[in-house]
């Protein structure tokens, strides 16, 4: 097979045959410029054309030899046949030869195209039964003629007609498409293939192509529809035809080969009989048309948006499901690439629940990056931006450790903007949680104690501010304010710190303030208002001035208001703790009264009962205990005073004993 990109002469145009073909067309592609695009099949691009030396419109079908598995000595003799074609209802080739990879077969111009391409762009239901009658007539006629020359069929080992071969020019001509070449070239089947595919449904197929192997014994398939919908005979969109047609159809339709009509019999149906001329019928379907390549074009497109939309469903449900997951998020106002950065830097092993016994090596994280996270393990997942505005408040740890949590997050219970901050957090981690979630999966050690959003430790570093603290358990959860419960909960130890301290305002926080306070409303309203209190304090986390305070070095000027701070914050800690064990004994006081009165109606249950009895004989102890402490400072006190008391009395009667000693030496 001729691959340079010479141009060769066929057979076709240089043997005996090619002398049966006009001398007028040349085998030199030079001879010829190709115009519009006027139709496309499976292997070939057809183009209309002019033949230069005589300015004759032809039709220049391009054939990829690539793609076709017959040799050059196939393609060849098919060429030849097809130039000694001679019939006025069969496209005859002026000649044929190759041009680099492709095969040019040069032929007449049928400006009308293929019934095919007619039938797709005007008329989608198909023709009517008298044009129909008129087009298979001319069919049948190039048929009986391509059967009398039988020489021809020995190459030609399969006809299948379909609307794509039938060609009709503007006077109302209707000619057989050179179905000759193609289909020797294919004859291996890929053609045939390419001819069942291009038609798309096996409805269209002949028995035999069914059921390959079946042979071939030179007769024609006439499968031959001028109607879009399958050959058929119970349709009920059928009964507009003919009892005429539907018979001549049946007789095609029948499954053994050998008992289906040749089309010379076929013609001699009544159907054919009446059929009228084309010139009359088919004319009638061809006013009124766009040129035959505007028309192409327009099926180009048409057939591009059809494989677009074939291909549509993956990501039409993935921009789908993106526009979702979009729309969801966007409701809770993070970034996406940011949270998703987040997610895939949580590690497999990193658990999303902190134990206590890790969480002192997480203090110590904490205390080493003050900013990057709460010592609970718990998430960060706060943009910068949602916070900027928002004061932190700072305590410290009994163990002096800084832990943050940010005013805005602990809301009263008046506090809807802080609520909906709080609770649109909450889906951010959710949210992240669900990002993450393939990696969560393949952790082993995790618990189920994760109510709150996933510990993204990275996010906080980004970010000045920090996140709700949460540990598993506290005050506020004993409480019972689940809806406080999520923000902030307390065990013992406080969290918080952030910059912008004005230990001013830290020295100004007078114990009975925050007594005050803490007296005011239920108990939970307190330990979950302490982002409330106007108590604010310098961080002492960061490394840098951690090193300048042991730095023997570091002047009173700068060591002393450290360490009024420190004595602040421990003082206000101490406070803090004393009332809110004082607050927690109001409740249990309460607790303990709504006990009695529960069990006086006999409506307490027995787990509630021993609790609530524990949290009673709780408060009495540490009332006990306090009121110990106090009678013992008592008793010093006035151990004490009596001390001073007898070294008064002791210098009173020794001065007493001065004054009667002088008044015997003077008497
Ligand atoms: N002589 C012609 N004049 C005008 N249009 C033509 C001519 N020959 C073919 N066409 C158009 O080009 C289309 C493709 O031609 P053809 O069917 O020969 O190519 P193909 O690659 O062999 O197609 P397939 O093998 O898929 O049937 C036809 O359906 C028809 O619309």
């Amino acid at each position: 097979m001729v691959r340079s990109g010479s141009v060769r002469r066929t057979a076709a145009s240089s043997s005996p045959a090619a002398a049966a073909v006009p001398t007028a067309f040349t085998a030199s592609p030079g001879d010829y410029r190709l115009l519009e695009e006027v139709g496309y099949g499976a292997n070939a691009v057809v183009y209309r054309a002019v033949f230069l030396p005589s300015n004759r419109t032809v039709a220049v079908k391009c054939l990829d030899l690539d793609r076709v598995n017959s040799n050059l000595d196939d393609i060849r003799k098919e060429a030849q046949t097809m130039s000694l074609i001679d019939h006025p209802n069969v496209i005859r080739a002026y000649c044929s030869f190759v041009v680099d990879h492709n095969l040019w077969v040069i032929m007449p111009f049928m400006s009308e195209g293929s019934c095919l391409h007619l039938m797709k762009v005007a008329y989608p239901d198909g023709f009517e039964e008298p044009v129909i009658a008129s087009i298979l007539k001319e069919t049948l006629k190039a048929l009986e003629y391509l059967h009398r020359q039988g020489h021809i069929h020995r190459d030609v080992k399969r006809n299948i007609i379909q609307a794509g071969n039938i060609l009709m020019d503007s006077p109302g001509i209707v000619k057989l498409g050179d179905f000759g070449v193609s289909a020797c070239m294919f004859d291996r089947g890929d053609r045939q293939r390419s001819r069942n595919t291009f038609v798309g449904t096996p409805c269209w197929m002949a028995p035999e192509v069914l059921q390959p192997g079946a042979g071939y014994n030179f007769k024609y398939v006439l499968l031959m529809t001028l109607q879009n919908a399958p050959p058929g005979l119970d349709y009920d969109r059928d009964k507009r035809f003919s009892k005429s047609f539907k018979e001549m159809v049946a007789m095609c339709l029948v499954k053994d080969q050998t008992k289906r009509p040749t089309a010379e019999k076929l013609l001699k149906h009544s159907f054919f009989k009446n059929a009228k001329p084309p010139e009359l019928t088919v004319k009638s379907i061809l006013t009124d048309l766009p040129p035959l390549w505007d028309r192409v074009k327009a099926l180009q497109l048409k057939d591009a948006a059809q494989l677009a939309l074939k291909k549509m469903p993956s990501s039409e449900q993935e921009a789908l499901s993106m526009s979702e997951y979009q729309r969801g998020v966007s409701a809770w106002n993070f970034d996406i690439e940011d949270l998703k950065a987040q997610a895939s830097l949580i590690h497999d092993d990193d658990p999303p629940e902190i134990k206590e016994d890790v969480d002192n090596d997480r203090i110590n994280e904490a205390d080493k990056e003050p900013f990057s996270g709460n010592h609970f393990g718990q998430p960060k997942i706060l943009s910068g931006k949602h916070f900027s505005e928002q004061t932190c408040v700072t305590a410290v740890s009994p163990g002096g450790n800084m832990h943050e949590t940010s005013r805005g997050l602990v809301s009263e219970p008046g506090d809807a903007d802080s609520v909906r901050k709080v609770d649109g957090y909450r889906k951010q981690g959710e949210a992240a949680v669900k990002l993450a979630s393939d990696k969560q999966k393949s952790s082993t050690k995790r618990t189920t104690n994760l109510s709150g959003p996933l510990a993204l430790p990275t996010r906080a570093s980004a970010n000045s501010l920090s996140a709700p603290i949460r540990s598993s358990g506290g005050y506020v959860g004993s409480l019972g304010d689940k809806s406080k419960r999520s923000v902030v909960e307390i065990k013992g130890r406080f969290s918080v710190t952030s910059e912008n301290v004005d230990l001013a305002k830290v020295q100004e926080v007078p114990t009975s303030g925050i007594s005050c306070k803490l007296q005011e409303g239920s108990s939970l309203r307190k330990s979950a208002s302490i982002g409330h209190w106007p108590v604010d304090a310098k961080p002492m986390s960061n490394s840098h001035q951690r090193k300048e305070l042991c730095n023997g070095s570091v002047s009173a000027s700068v060591l002393i208001p450290h360490l009024r701070n420190l004595v602040q914050q421990t003082t206000f800690q101490q406070d803090l703790i004393t009332n809110l064990l004082s607050s927690l004994q109001q409740n249990e006081k309460a607790d303990a009264t709504q006990y009695r009165l529960g069990n006086m109606d006999g409506d307490t249950e027995v787990e509630t009962s021993i609790s609530e009895g524990e949290r009673s004989l709780l408060v009495k102890i540490f009332e006990l205990q306090s009121r110990m402490i106090s009678l013992t400072d008592e008793l010093i006190t006035t151990k004490l005073q009596h001390v001073q008391l007898q070294e008064e009395l002791k210098i009173l009667y020794c001065h007493e004993e001065i004054i009667d000693t002088r008044e015997v030496d003077n008497a």
